[in-house]
C-alpha cells in the first residue's frame, strides 16, 4: 500500500529519456516529486541507492535501461513499476514477482499504434508500395514500364498470433479490410469468436499472414521457426510488431532468400540496430527501425496514462494499466 505524507509531494524516481520527460514534467511536478537520473551528477547506482529507502516508485523506459534483478536490489522500497513500454521482455519480472513490485506498462496506449504499423506493414508487402515508390522515383516507370502487380488484401485469412490488446487492435482494423481473422494465443479467448488455433504451426497453414503480435518471453522465443514458415508456405506473408527474437531470423532470411514464403514487413529485429543484409536486397521485404509503438503524438497520451496511473498508486485506488498475472 503507498504510504500517505500529504504535506509533502510523492517521490517518483526516473530513468527516462528526456523527450519523454518534457511531456510529463509540464503536467505533474506539481504533483510529484521527480529525482531524475539524467540531472544527477552521480552514477546511476548511486543516484538510485541515495533514494532507495525513500522511493516506490519508478517510471522507467526498459528499451534503454534495462530493469535487472541487481537494479531491483538497489530499490528495496520499490512497489510500482511504471514502464514506458508496452513489452516487458528488458524487465526482470522474476525478479519483479518474487519482490512484489507491481507493473503498470503503456500497453493501452501503445496498441492502437502498433497495430496501425502492422497493417502498414501488411499492405505495403501485399501492395508493393514502397517497391512501386522505389520504382518510381528510380524512373524504371518510364524506362521499364508497368510495375509487376501486388496482391489483393480483401479476404485474405489473416492468422494473428497474441491477442492481447495490439493483436485485437490488428483484428478491429482488418476486419474493416474484409480479410478473415484467426488467431494464436496462450488461451483461447471467450470474448471473441474468431478461430482458435492452440498449435502455431497449424495457424499458419491456415493463414495467408501471419501478424506476430505477442510478447516475447521464454516460450515464444523463436516460437516462429523453420516449421512454422514452411507450414505458412510459399504465397505466405509475415509481419513481426512483437520482437524480433519470437521468429528464428536466420531461417526467416532463408526462407525469404529461398522464396519459401513470399514476403515481409518487419519493425522487429533478433539483434537490433542490427539488420541482416540479405534483407536489404529483397523488394518482397519492408522493414522499419522498431518504431511501431512510437509516434510524435504518443507521449501526450502515454504521460497522461503514467500520471493516472501515480494518482491512483497514492491514493490507493487500482492502477489504470496493471500488469496482472506477469
Ligand atoms: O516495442 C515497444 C514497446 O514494447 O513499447
Amino acid at each position: 500500500m503507498a504510504q500517505d505524507n500529504p504535506t509533502q509531494p510523492h517521490q517518483v524516481l526516473l530513468l527516462l529519456p528526456n523527450h519523454c520527460f518534457t511531456a510529463l514534467e509540464s503536467k505533474a511536478s506539481h504533483k510529484f516529486h521527480f529525482l531524475k537520473a539524467w540531472d544527477s551528477p552521480l552514477p546511476q547506482a548511486q543516484f538510485l541507492k541515495s533514494h532507495a529507502t525513500s522511493s516506490q516508485v519508478l517510471l522507467s523506459f526498459p528499451k534503454e535501461t534495462p530493469i535487472t534483478a541487481q537494479l531491483l536490489q538497489l530499490l528495496p522500497s520499490l512497489k510500482l513499476l511504471i514502464t514506458i513500454s508496452a513489452g516487458l521482455d528488458r524487465v526482470d519480472l522474476a525478479a519483479c514477482r518474487a519482490r512484489g513490485v507491481r507493473i503498470a506498462n503503456s500497453s493501452p496506449i501503445f496498441a492502437g499504434d502498433a497495430a496501425d504499423m502492422a497493417v502498414g506493414l501488411f499492405l505495403d508487402v501485399m501492395r508493393k508500395i514502397s517497391a512501386a515508390n522505389r520504382y518510381v522515383r528510380d524512373g524504371f516507370w518510364v524506362s521499364r514500364g508497368d510495375f509487376v502487380l501486388g496482391s489483393k488484401v480483401g479476404g485474405k485469412r489473416v492468422g494473428i498470433v497474441g491477442l492481447g490488446h495490439i493483436g485485437l487492435q490488428v483484428a478491429k482494423r482488418l476486419e474493416a479490410f474484409d480479410c478473415k481473422i484467426l488467431y494464436n494465443s496462450r488461451k483461447e479467448k471467450p470474448s471473441v469468436s474468431y478461430p482458435f488455433y492452440s498449435d502455431v504451426c497449424e495457424l499458419a497453414a491456415n493463414s495467408d499472414v501471419l501478424i506476430i503480435c505477442c510478447a516475447l518471453t521464454a516460450q515464444t522465443r523463436h516460437m516462429i521457426n523453420k516449421k512454422v514458415l514452411l507450414a505458412l508456405g510459399r504465397e505466405g506473408v509475415i509481419v513481426n510488431v512483437g520482437r524480433g527474437a519470437i521468429i528464428d531470423e536466420k531461417e526467416m532470411v532463408q526462407c525469404l532468400v529461398q522464396g519459401e514464403i513470399k514476403g515481409a514487413g518487419l519493425d522487429v529485429f533478433e539483434n537490433e540496430p542490427q539488420v541482416p543484409k540479405e534483407l536489404f536486397g529483397l523488394d518482397n521485404v519492408v522493414l522499419s527501425p522498431h518504431k511501431a509503438v512510437l509516434t510524435a503524438d504518443c507521449f501526450t497520451d502515454v504521460t497522461d496514462l503514467a500520471m493516472a496511473n501515480l494518482e491512483a498508486f497514492f491514493s490507493n485506488k487500482p492502477l489504470l494499466s496493471e500488469v496482472v498475472n506477469y
